[in-house]
């Protein structure tokens, strides 16, 4: 059976690079340790180095490349449930197909997690994209693997008893006892956020009919990606770069994803509730972004026991908006730790837009206020890389709104509205250029 359906995946891969990576010495060992105790002996793979992080589980089926340089994955050892991972290689980050716009082809330019935990690294690949294995990508990122433990076990214990932090110890290490329980690093003590966001200002596409301001807490690419593409000039910020200073200059404000704990986001929380007070044009927040807007708002974030991350989280719209219809159920791709806090009653002026329908967590707010203001945040991925494209609009939704402010403010109206009602055809836009000041 096994051999009839390894015939039938080499016949569909014909014309796709299929590769076999040499393994000239045996693997070392790695041993996963985790803080309450309990430890999974296996191989290793990727980089021979030994690390600390915080052990999580995603319940993704494929795109491991996508979920390894998402930045909000960062200081993170991510345990994949899918038992085969690696079997359609890695691509080129430069594959030249539509992604030149902001200059990666994966989530960022570098793997972000700090290891991952696989049943079975499959050290044989195939997809016409692929230029490398698995392994090989972590071996060149310095970024160590564990094969052969059971990820079902792991994946049970991370559920019942939450995120828990580990170390993966491979070679050498992998036989000695476990770290005792204060040697265990903590990443979400760190401002993770300031690791990951961009140091300068930087301009996507500056001929674009639009102009939004982007706070990057750690910004995953498609993102940008998916502003660029709906004809946006983007203008991506430091997380703490005070908008105010600059907000007159643009029709909208975005706020991205981002690692850790939102708490070490309140600098940015308290520039926005300043922005939100006294600026009118529309504002869209995910996930780190909307945990970020909620806080602003009045909200409290908290520390969910395993958190969400998968590609297949249904949430329940509350309210309709743009292209979302109250009452109806989207699959959403997410990865996250924490959450906002439901409330009863909830900060004057907003409102819950998505519920979770497994743990019923809240997946988006919106503003309530009247026309003139529209504030969103969502905490699952609607531009998705990967998962599904189920809420994909919301992206159109808040250009459209942008445009419509823009629009009152003056500007001629059949130079807005054409650009508004028509999905640009990708144009490839000028690749980041760092510049001087938000201009
Ligand atoms: N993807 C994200 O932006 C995650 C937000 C935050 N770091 C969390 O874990 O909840």
């Amino acid at each position: 059976m096994l051999f009839r359906n390894f015939t039938r995946i080499s016949r569909l891969s014909r014309g796709f690079a299929t590769h076999a990576t040499s393994t000239p010495t045996p693997p070392l060992p790695a041993t996963l340790h985790l803080k309450t105790g309990q430890s999974f002996h296996g191989r290793s793979f990727g980089a021979p180095k030994s690390i600390f992080g915080e052990t999580v589980f995603s319940t993704s089926i494929t795109s491991y490349t996508e979920s390894m340089t998402d930045p909000s994955y960062r200081g993170q050892i991510l345990v994949f449930t899918t038992p085969l991972i690696g079997n359609y290689g890695v691509p080129s980050n430069t594959t030249p197909i539509d992604s030149n716009d902001v200059g990666v082809y994966l989530e960022s330019e570098r793997i972000q997690c700090s290891a991952v935990v696989v049943a079975d690294v499959a050290e044989k690949f195939s997809h016409y994209l692929a230029a490398e294995s698995l392994s090989q990508w972590c071996q060149r990122h310095g970024v160590p693997g564990i094969t052969g433990v059971d990820t079902r076990a792991i994946t049970t214990l991370l559920r019942d008893q939450g995120t828990t932090l580990g170390r993966l110890a491979i070679g050498s290490d992998a036989a000695k006892p476990a770290p005792a329980a204060h040697e265990y690093w903590d990443p979400t003590t760190e401002n993770l956020v300031d690791q990951a966001s961009t140091k300068t200002p930087i301009v996507l596409n500056p001929t674009g009919d639009v102009k939004i301001a982007v706070l990057d807490f750690g910004a995953k690419a498609n993102i940008l990606r998916s502003l660029v593409r709906r004809g946006a000039s983007v203008t991506v910020l430091p997380w703490n770069y005070d908008f105010n200073k600059v907000r007159d200059q643009y029709d909208g404000l975005f706020l991205s994803n981002g690692p850790g704990d939102p708490s070490h986001c309140m600098e940015a929380a308290m520039n926005l509730r300043k922005t939100l007070k006294e600026w009118s044009k529309p504002v869209f927040g995910i996930c780190m972004g909307h945990q970020v807007i909620g806080i602003a708002a009045g909200l409290d974030a908290y520390r969910m026991t395993f958190g969400n991350r998968g590609h297949n989280q249904p949430v329940l719209a509350l309210a309709s908006s743009g292209s979302i219809k109250a009452g109806r159920v989207y699959v959403t791709s997410q990865n996250h730790q924490y959450a906002l806090k439901l409330q009863d009653p909830f900060p004057e002026g907003w409102e819950p837009f998505f519920i979770n329908c497994n743990d019923s967590s809240i997946e988006g707010i919106k503003s309530t206020v009247g026309s003139g203001k529209s504030v969103w945040g969502v905490q699952f991925h609607p531009e998705s890389a990967g998962g599904p494209l189920d809420t994909i609009e919301m992206f159109t939704d808040f250009l459209a709104e942008c445009r419509a402010h823009k629009l009152q403010a003056g500007i001629p109206k059949r130079d807005v509205m054409d650009t508004a009602k028509v999905e640009p055809a990708f144009k490839r836009p000028q690749a980041a250029q760092p510049i001087a000041a938000a201009a």
